[in-house]
């Protein structure tokens, strides 16, 4: 079984309006579709945007293949042969713009305009939102845990508990963009250039008759990289004192230990005891790696509990973003052509956090030219070039109307970039080295007080009034129907 085309990585229903808009007639009619989340996840104060690079893959390989007609036509819907003709000679033809990855996200803002045929711009919203969500998730999670890690090493660990192999690979990445240092997972480090890294099993000590002898054996192997696993038995008792009889050993033969793993017990203890053990033996540049369901709240508390630890392994809390697991990203239709032009529509609901926000829309990162810091993020409609132009603008909290403030020295850094113009990729797709970098830049660019893990302030993120009254009109406008 083959699972390389992903043409149909997508719900029914989208292939039902795209029939149903072939029928219809309607299947060329423009539209414009955003794609955003309505509420950060872990109470943070913000996301690290990711998924792009696999969207763009996915557009680009966009056709369906005989497998796939040949599977839609066998579909109780029976759809006409002709339709599956048309479906043969899909491509993606329309324009798409995206924040980058590893730009700093926040609820409601566009990371993803996409302006094509309704034929298209439906094809693709499941698929989308399926890269999307997972990892820009993971890659706040591991946000979160490289913010309490400071400048310690950050080894992801998640494949063996990740929800199946894509998410694996994918969330190394996600969380190599947000500043972890390595994966264990080599298929990402060969998919996308991580630095990888590997300690050993328990499985390992126990395969053999001692654990002295399973450490020597391993370290006259891999001298240089060996980290080893000293909790199999006892920690203190054995582990360590095993440990620094084979740190002894190398160092008589001109080599140096690298590390030992802790992976059970009190973590702050045991690393203490430890790093007290290696010192006294003459070994201080051994690191101590930590692992056992890590996360950013237990690294917290271990370093506030003065752990002794240089590196952390961190796996399922992170892979699978445990305490969250999905993000809530939608996407939605706010303009379609009418007539010739596009004209704006809306998406009413009694929860007044889902009523859509109407229009074709920009998303600005409004810096101050003063402090050189991001004030807030500024929605315009996209006609309205004022901002670009730096005059005056009102931040307009539309949650509180009342509040507003006019700024005048500002830059507006326009957070969408071109990625597919008339269906040709006008992006080139960054290294993930200068993703990472660009991230560092965004972190940069904010008040801690913004960055804080735990009871953030919030971001503003205001609309210009223009798009605040568009949105009233059209609310009025449906209210009167
Ligand atoms: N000093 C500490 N303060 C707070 N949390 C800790 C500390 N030391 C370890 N932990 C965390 O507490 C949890 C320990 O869980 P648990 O008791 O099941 O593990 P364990 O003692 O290693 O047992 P097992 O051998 O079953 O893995 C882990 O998530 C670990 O990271
Ligand atoms: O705890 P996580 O954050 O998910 O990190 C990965 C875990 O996977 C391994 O344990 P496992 O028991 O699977 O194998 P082992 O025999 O190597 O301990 C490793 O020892 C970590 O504890
Ligand atoms: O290399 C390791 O120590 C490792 C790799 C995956 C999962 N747990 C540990």
């Amino acid at each position: 079984m083959s699972c390389g085309n992903l043409a149909l990585h997508t719900d029914k229903y989208q292939i039902n309006m795209m029939y149903a808009h072939w029928m219809n007639g309607s299947m060329n009619e423009k539209a414009v579709f955003e794609l955003f989340f309505r509420k950060l996840p872990f109470g943070n104060g913000y996301a690290v945007a990711a998924g792009l690079e696999r969207v763009v893959d996915y557009i680009r390989n966009l056709r369906f293949g005989e497998e796939e007609i040949a599977y839609l036509s066998e579909q109780e819907e029976q759809y006409n042969e002709a339709f599956l003709q048309e479906l043969r000679r899909f491509r993606f033809t329309g324009d798409l713009a995206a924040v980058p990855e590893g730009t700093i996200v926040f609820p409601n803002e566009p990371l993803i305009r996409v302006e094509a045929r309704v034929f298209e711009a439906q094809l693709i919203e499941t698929a989308m939102l399926n890269f999307v969500n997972y990892q820009t998730l993971i890659a706040t999670k591991a946000s979160r845990i490289k913010q309490v890690a400071g400048s310690d090493a950050l080894l992801e660990f998640g494949t063996r508990r990740a929800q199946e192999a894509d998410a694996a690979v994918w969330g190394a990445r996600a969380s190599y963009i947000a500043g972890f240092h390595a994966t264990s997972n080599l298929r990402a480090g060969m998919l996308f250039g991580i630095p990888t890294k590997g300690t050993h099993a328990h499985a390992w000590v126990q395969g053999h008759d001692t654990e002295e002898e399973a450490f020597r054996k391993y370290a006259e192997v891999l001298p240089d990289q060996v980290t080893l696993l000293v909790d199999t038995y006892d920690t203190l008792r054995s582990g360590v004192p095993n440990a620094i009889r084979i740190g002894h050993m190398l160092e008589q033969q001109g080599k140096r230990m690298n590390a030992i793993r802790l992976d059970s017990g009190d973590l702050a203890y045991l690393s203490q005891r430890t790093r007290a053990m290696l010192d006294e033996a003459g070994l201080p540049y051994v690191q101590i790696v930590a692992s056992n369901d890590l996360d950013e709240n237990i690294i917290f508390n271990l370093k506030a509990q003065g752990a002794k630890i240089d590196v952390w392994g961190v796996g399922t809390q992170l892979i699978t973003a445990g305490d969250q697991p999905s993000l809530g990203g939608v996407y939605k239709l706010v303009a379609r052509e009418k007539d010739g032009e596009l004209v704006p529509v809306i998406k009413i609901s009694g929860n007044p956090e889902k009523v859509s926000m109407p229009g074709v829309k920009e998303v600005y990162r409004i810096v101050n030219r003063a402090t050189g810091m991001a004030d807030g993020d500024y929605i315009a409609l996209r006609h309205d070039e004022a901002v670009r132009r730096g005059e005056a603008i009102k931040l307009h909290d539309p949650l509180h109307p009342y509040i507003h403030k006019v700024i005048t020295d500002y830059k507006a850094v326009p957070l969408l970039q071109p990625i597919f113009q008339a269906g040709e990729l006008v992006y080139t797709l960054p290294s993930l080295a200068e993703i990472r970098q660009y991230h560092e830049e965004q972190l940069r660019l904010f008040w801690p007080q913004y960055l804080r893990k735990l009871n953030p302030e919030m971001y503003r993120v205001n609309s210009s009034v223009e798009a605040w009254q568009l949105k009233l009109d059209l609310i009025q406008r449906y209210r009167a129907q």
